[in-house]
């Protein structure tokens, strides 16, 4: 069908400039695999007024100094070896989040993982075979959001220390041979040898993992197989004595997956101490920069490395000229705080903020790294997901918009740049620079922002306001793209593309989607707010939809579903899920040292004071002020809203659909 022949374009992002421009840019640039600049429109643009922050600005405080990461895990005082199969079950009864006993870092958690055995009677010739190729094992070992991805563990014999060659299959005198051998076999990480690649821009890898510890978390142990193009093996979850200074060793049974059920029997050992922190605050000297991963409106995201822990995190640098001269210093401030709230919401489909700190010139976010890049990237290889991997990310989203309406945070800014996957291939959301906190059920705000492609209609159209109900529509563009590969209001122009976000209608490929996808999508897009999937119960009514029946939420939030997909990743510096335009970007060797505040600020102390509060905003006042402003987006959508209000609109939400065309 005419016009729907450009399937992907619907993928291209558009450089609908914000760039100090009230007016979004009419021409999208169309490049559709290469380009990502969608910036979202911001209500802010062309505001007057600047609505100066409340409350002291405060440091991550931490509480003591970190002994070097690489020092032996081993302390003094005798390890006690305790088998906690049962407590540390990830189906057992206790596998659940700890109590939590504060926001903020703690104390390190340091862990060694001593050995993966292989047990049982090794007989069968086949499972020689098999064991053969767990060369190629590599860990995922999981705090929270956190994660660290082992090199491949090096085989270990019990009386020799070799890696073993086993001949083709069909020899099976040789193949029995190889069984024997393998009976006492383990995986011995003390001794694994670590392989740079080009991806990994510092070698010297420790040998054990430190997790800066502000909630006391389970942690998850998950093994791949690499030479079965990174099958999943099985997991195990320990929880570790968060008693200072314990030292504590566990062995614990893996669950395997079942693709490898009959063929092994893993237990994995290993051992952990929590120890306390000194360190009162952090700067930007404390960490490593290591790669460029991306860029945002007011500056870089760097993949760095803490040199105390070592443990690799995001830190997104925002200059605060740029903020000041584009009037976003509440937004920003809101930006932090909502991510100190959603830490706290618990939401496993979150980015976790970790630490925040400011320079006389910076702002500085540090989130836990998401190695499995933006959801955008894999959306422009894939062109489209078949519906079940749909299904899995449009669960999990719901998940977290559910966790962020609990706490009154509407998200606003829905859409695949956004979406982050980690190395499992879960989903976590990032950039809440858009997101709007304390809106009670029943309330609404006014901004006019997010991202052209996902507005809802009562945004656009700025009658009575807004409320969370537009994380649904978005949701529903989300799934409409994910599973047709195109966006459901595609247009040349951004005023097209509001008009067909208000009145056009919605085109369903022929045989692409589920009669329940389908009806799923014109509940979520449903031009009245109140009439929307969503309006009466939020996430919960959404989860109750028949497109979710065979979604167990309680397994699916506990992130037991092994994900569809999962990304490519080697090693824990690996960046190849993101854009070489930044990647491949020098980057400097140190961040420079933290200057004092009052001395060397580029910027007036006033302008100072405004970053004082980088923590909670109120910024419903904000709102009101923005939107009234000459030359806002709001103003710029009023050519739209001639337009619109000469239509006809006596028309039922089913007008809007369309069920068949060609895809
Ligand atoms: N925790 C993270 N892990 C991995 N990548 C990240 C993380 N945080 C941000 N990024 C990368 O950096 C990009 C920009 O980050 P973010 O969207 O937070 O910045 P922004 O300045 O708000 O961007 P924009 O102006 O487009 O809204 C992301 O799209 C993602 O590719």
């Amino acid at each position: 069908m005419k016009g729907w022949t450009k399937s992907w374009f619907g993928l291209s992002k558009k450089a609908t400039s914000n760039q100090n421009s009230a007016v979004p840019n009419p021409e999208y640039s169309r490049s559709p695999l290469t380009a990502k600049t969608n910036h979202p429109l911001d209500g802010n643009y062309g505001a007057k007024k600047d609505v100066s922050s409340k409350g002291a600005f405060k440091d991550m405080e931490m509480s003591s100094a970190i002994p070097d990461a690489n020092e032996d895990i081993l302390m003094s005082g005798g390890p006690s070896t305790v088998d906690r199969e049962a407590l540390n079950s990830p189906s057992g009864k206790n596998s659940d989040i700890l109590p939590e006993v504060d926001h903020e870092p703690s104390g390190y958690l340091k862990l060694k993982i001593d050995s993966l055995k292989l047990e049982g009677n090794h007989t069968d010739a086949a499972m020689a075979m098999e064991c053969t190729s767990f060369k190629q094992l590599f860990l995922v070992i999981q705090f929270g959001t956190s994660e660290y991805v082992s090199p491949p563990l090096k085989w270990k014999s019990s009386t020799r220390d070799t890696a073993i060659s086993i001949p083709s299959r069909d020899s099976s005198a040789a193949a029995s041979r190889a069984s024997s051998m393998l009976s006492n076999f383990t995986f011995n990480t003390s001794t694994m040898s670590y392989c740079p690649t080009s991806s990994t821009p510092n070698p010297s890898a420790p040998s054990h993992v430190v997790f800066d510890v502000a909630k006391r978390l389970p942690v998850e142990l998950n093994i791949y197989d690499h030479s079965r193009g990174n099958c999943f093996v099985g997991k195990t979850v320990i929880h570790p004595c968060y008693d200072y200074n314990q030292y504590e060793q566990y062995s614990n049974r893996v669950e395997v997956s079942s693709a490898y059920a009959q063929l092994v029997d893993l237990r994995v050992q290993l051992s952990s101490v929590f120890q306390p922190l000194n360190k009162k605050s952090y700067g930007p000297e404390d960490f490593e920069p290591l790669k460029l991963i991306g860029k945002g409106t007011f500056g870089q995201v760097y993949l760095v490395r803490k040199k105390d822990t070592r443990r690799v995190y995001a830190m997104k640098i925002l200059s605060k000229k740029v903020i000041v001269r584009r009037k976003e210093v509440t937004h920003t401030i809101g930006e932090r705080d909502i991510l100190v709230q959603t830490a706290a919401a618990d939401s496993p489909f979150i980015v976790a903020l970790r630490f925040s700190f400011q320079t006389p010139k910076d702002l500085y976010l540090v989130t836990d790294y998401m190695a499995g890049g933006e959801l955008f990237w894999h959306l422009q290889k894939s062109i489209r997901f078949p519906e079940a991997r749909a299904k899995f990310y449009i669960a999990e989203l719901l998940l977290a918009l559910q966790a962020l309406h609990k706490r009154g945070i509407v998200y606003r800014d829905l859409k695949p740049e956004n979406i982050l996957l980690d190395v499992q291939g879960h989903i976590a959301l990032c950039d809440f620079g858009l997101s709007k906190a304390n809106l009670s059920v029943g309330s609404t705000t006014r901004t006019f922002c997010g991202t052209t492609d996902y507005l809802a209609p009562e945004v656009i159209l700025d009658e009575g306001g807004y409320d969370m109900m537009v994380d649904f529509w978005s949701l529903g563009v989300l799934l409409y793209e994910m599973t047709c590969g195109w966006s459901p209001f595609y247009a040349e122009n951004t005023q097209q593309l509001y008009k067909n976000i208000v009145f056009g209608k919605v085109r369903f490929p022929r045989g692409l989607l589920s009669a329940e996808a389908r009806d799923l999508i014109k509940l979520l897009l449903n031009r009245n707010a109140k009439n929307r999937l969503g309006a009466h119960g939020d996430a919960e009514e959404v989860k109750r939809h028949s497109f979710f029946a065979d979604i167990n939420w309680e397994e699916l939030s506990a992130k037991r579903f092994s994900p569809p997909f999962k990304p490519i990743v080697e090693g824990e510096f690996d960046v190849s899920n993101f854009d070489v335009e930044f990647t491949n970007k020098e980057v400097p060797n140190d961040f420079v040292p933290v200057g004092d505040m009052s001395t060397s600020a580029p910027l007036s102390s006033t302008v100072q004071n405004g970053f004082k509060g980088f923590t909670y905003v109120d910024s419903s006042q904000m709102d009101e002020a923005y939107n009234t402003e000459p030359g806002s987006p709001t103003s710029s959508v009023s050519s739209f809203h001639d337009d619109y209000h000469n239509q006809d609109f006596n028309r039922t939400n089913d007008d809007f659909f369309m069920d068949h065309i060609d895809p």
